[in-house]
C-alpha cells in the first residue's frame, strides 16, 4: 500500500461553507465522488458535500464482523444505509455517509473487461492508472474463509470454468476477487481516498443535502450556466438553505463545475429538483423549468438476482461478504455466496446469481420535492422475454451450485436431486424470487444525459460522474469501476484545464 495521509479539513457547519467560492464542487461523497473531489483538489479548490455522516468510528461500516448489520439498522433520515422499495416491490438501498454505498456494500472488487472499457471509449492507458491508484490504497487480497472455499469448490462443480486463482480481471470461469476489506477485517471505503487529497484545497462539509443547483440568471438564453448549489442541513428544515458558488476566474473562459456523484438514484433527482429533465413531470411539482431533458430518470436498471437459501435454517454465524465468484455462460451470469445477517443475532447463507446485461429498464420520477426523501423508481424486472428466458437458465445453474456435493457435504444437509424439472416452473420461480443485487444503475445515462465526457447536455458547468451514468453495469460487480472512475475523469479534467490554459497562454503572448 502507498502511505496514507491525513483526511483533510471536514466540518457539519453549513454556516462555515455557506456563502462561499470553489473551482469546483462535487455533490456526494461516494464510490466515484471521493477519488473524484481527492484528484481535483490537486490542483483547483474543491466542495465535496455529502448528505451523511463520517464512517470513521462506526463499526457497522469498518468492522467486517458486522457486514450486513447497517442494512439491517435504518431509519429514515439518519442511517448510513437508506432503504427504498422499488415500485416494483422489491426492497433496496443505497449508501448515506461518507464513502457512500462503498461503506454499506459487500466490498468485492472487480474491474471492468477489456471490451467495456474499449466500448464506451475510454482511454485504456488511464484506466489502467487509475484502475491502480485505487488499489494501491484500498483493495486487499483476501484470505478466503473455510464458506468461501466451499463456495469457490462449488462453482467449479456445477462447472464454471477455468479456475482463475486470484485475479482482479473481469474473466470467465471462477476466481477470488479484490476485497476493500483488508486482512484485519477493516473495511476501506472511498473516503479513504480522501488521504490523497491536496488539504489546502479541499473542505468536506458533512450532514448537509444538495437540494437543487442554482444557474445563472443573467445569461445568454441559449445557454444555461450553472452559478453554485442550495443545501440544506440533512437534520434541518427544508426551508431554510444554504448557497455555494462556483468561482468565476477572472482572466480566463475556462471554469468549473458542479459535478453531480450522488448515485443513481440521486443525480437524477438533483437534476429533476433543479428543473431538468421532461417539463410535464417538473410542472406537477410547481418546479420552475430550466431545460427539457428527456433522458433524465430513463434507462434506471437494475441486475434481476436469484438466491437460493442453502442452510435449511437461520443460524448464528459470523456474516461474510462474497470473497469468490463465478463468471459464467460468455460472461452472462455472476454468482457468488457470502453469509448475511438477517437480524441482530440469526444469519442465513445465499447463493446468488445476477444477469449482468437486463434489457429490461425502467424510470425514476420524484415523489416529492424534500431532497431527502427517496424518489421513486421501477426498474421493471424481467419486464422482456429475454431476461425472463435468461433468468430460467440462471436457476438451473445456481441449482447446481447451490446443491453441489460441496456445499451439501459441508453444511451437512442430505444431497438432494429435487432440481426445477420444467422451464415454466423455473419462470414462475423467477418471478416470484427477483431481488436486487445491489448494481442498479442508469438515470443520467451517457449519450443521453450527459457527453462522452460526463458533461450534462445544453448546460454550461454541470457533469455527471458515478453509476447514473452506465447503460450496463461494469465488471463482475461495480464499485471498482466507479472508484477507478472517479479518478479517471478528476484526471481528465486536469489535462483538459491544463491544455486549455497552455493554448490559452500560447494565443496570448505575441
Ligand atoms: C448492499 C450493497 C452491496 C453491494 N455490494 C457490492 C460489492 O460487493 N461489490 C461491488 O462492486 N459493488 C457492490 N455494490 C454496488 C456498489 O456499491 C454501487 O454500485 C456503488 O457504490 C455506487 O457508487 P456511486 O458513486 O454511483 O454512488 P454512491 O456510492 O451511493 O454515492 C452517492 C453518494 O451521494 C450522496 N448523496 C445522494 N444524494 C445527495 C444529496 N442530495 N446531497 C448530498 N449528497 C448526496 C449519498 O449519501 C452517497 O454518499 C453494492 C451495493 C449495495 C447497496
Amino acid at each position: 500500500s502507498e502511505p496514507q495521509g491525513e483526511l483533510p479539513y471536514v466540518t457539519s457547519d453549513v454556516k462555515e461553507v455557506g456563502g462561499k467560492s470553489f473551482d469546483y464542487i462535487v455533490v456526494g461523497g461516494g464510490t466515484a465522488g471521493c477519488p473524484l473531489a481527492a484528484t481535483l483538489s490537486e490542483k483547483f479548490s474543491v466542495l465535496l458535500v455529502e448528505r451523511g455522516g463520517s464512517p470513521y468510528g462506526n463499526p457497522l461500516v469498518l468492522d467486517k464482523r458486522f457486514y450486513g448489520f447497517s442494512l439491517i439498522q435504518t431509519d429514515e433520515f439518519s442511517s448510513v444505509a437508506q432503504d427504498f422499495i422499488s415500485a416494483d416491490g422489491v426492497r433496496n438501498c443505497r449508501g448515506r455517509v461518507l464513502g457512500g454505498s462503498s461503506a454499506i456494500n459487500g466490498g468485492f472488487y472487480s474491474r471492468a473487461s477489456k471490451d467495456f472499457v474499449n466500448s464506451v471509449g475510454w482511454d485504456e492507458e488511464l484506466v489502467k492508472d487509475a484502475y491502480a491508484w485505487v488499489e494501491s490504497r484500498i483493495v486487499s487480497t483476501p484470505e478466503l474463509t473455510p464458506w468461501q472455499t466451499v463456495v469457490e469448490f462449488a462453482l467449479l462443480e456445477a462447472g464454471i470454468l477455468p479456475y482463475n486463482g486470484f485475479s482482479l480481471e473481469h474473466i470467465e470461469g471462477t476466481k477470488i476477487g479484490g476485497s476493500i476489506f483488508d486482512i484485519w477485517g477493516t473495511r476501506h471505503t472511498s473516503a479513504d481516498l480522501l488521504k490523497a487529497a491536496n488539504p489546502k484545497n479541499i473542505v468536506v462539509l458533512l450532514n448537509a443535502t444538495v437540494k437543487s443547483i442554482i444557474f445563472h440568471s443573467n445569461g445568454n438564453a441559449s445557454t444555461t450556466a450553472v452559478h453554485g448549489i442550495r443545501f440544506i442541513k440533512s437534520d434541518g428544515s427544508t426551508d431554510q438553505t444554504y448557497e455555494a458558488y462556483l468561482n468565476q476566474p477572472k482572466n480566463s473562459t475556462s471554469s468549473g463545475d458542479v459535478i453531480l456523484s450522488a448515485g443513481a438514484l440521486g443525480s437524477p433527482q438533483i437534476l429533476l429538483l433543479s428543473g431538468i429533465g421532461p417539463h410535464k413531470h417538473l410542472k406537477n411539482f410547481n418546479i420552475p423549468h430550466v431545460l427539457s431533458l428527456k433522458g433524465v430518470g430513463k434507462g434506471m436498471k437494475d441486475n434481476p438476482c436469484i438466491a437460493v437459501l442453502v442452510d435449511t435454517d437461520p443460524q448464528s454465524r459470523q456474516p461474510e461478504p462474497p470473497q469468490v465468484t463465478g463468471i459464467a455462460k460468455d460472461f452472462k451470469y455472476i454468482v457468488e455466496g457470502g453469509i448475511i445477517p438477517t437480524s441482530f443475532n440469526a444469519t442465513r447463507m445465499p447463493i446468488a446469481a445476477k444477469i449482468a446485461f437486463p434489457v429490461s429498464e425502467g424510470k425514476l420520477t420524484l415523489n416529492s420535492t424534500d431532497p431527502r426523501q427517496n424518489p421513486s423508481v421501477k426498474f421493471n424486472y424481467l419486464a422482456e422475454e429475454k431476461d425472463l428466458e435468461d433468468c430460467a437458465n440462471m436457476v438451473s445453474l445456481l441449482e447446481r451450485v447451490a446443491k453441489s456435493q460441496s456445499v451439501t457435504f459441508y453444511l451437512g444437509v442430505k444431497h438432494q436431486n429435487n432440481l426445477m424439472a420444467s422451464t415454466d416452473e423455473q419462470r414462475k420461480f423467477c418471478k416470484e424470487n427477483v431481488k436486487t443485487y445491489f448494481h442498479y444503475h442508469g438515470g443520467c445515462t451517457v449519450g443521453s444525459v450527459v457527453d462522452d465526457d460526463y458533461k450534462v447536455y445544453g448546460v454550461k458547468g454541470l457533469r455527471v460522474v458515478d453509476g447514473s451514468t452506465f447503460l450496463e453495469s461494469p465488471g463482475t460487480n461495480p464499485m471498482a469501476t466507479l472508484l477507478m472512475l472517479g479518478r479517471y475523469q478528476g484526471i481528465k479534467i486536469l489535462r483538459e484545464r491544463e491544455n486549455f490554459s497552455s493554448s490559452f497562454s500560447t494565443q496570448q503572448s505575441p
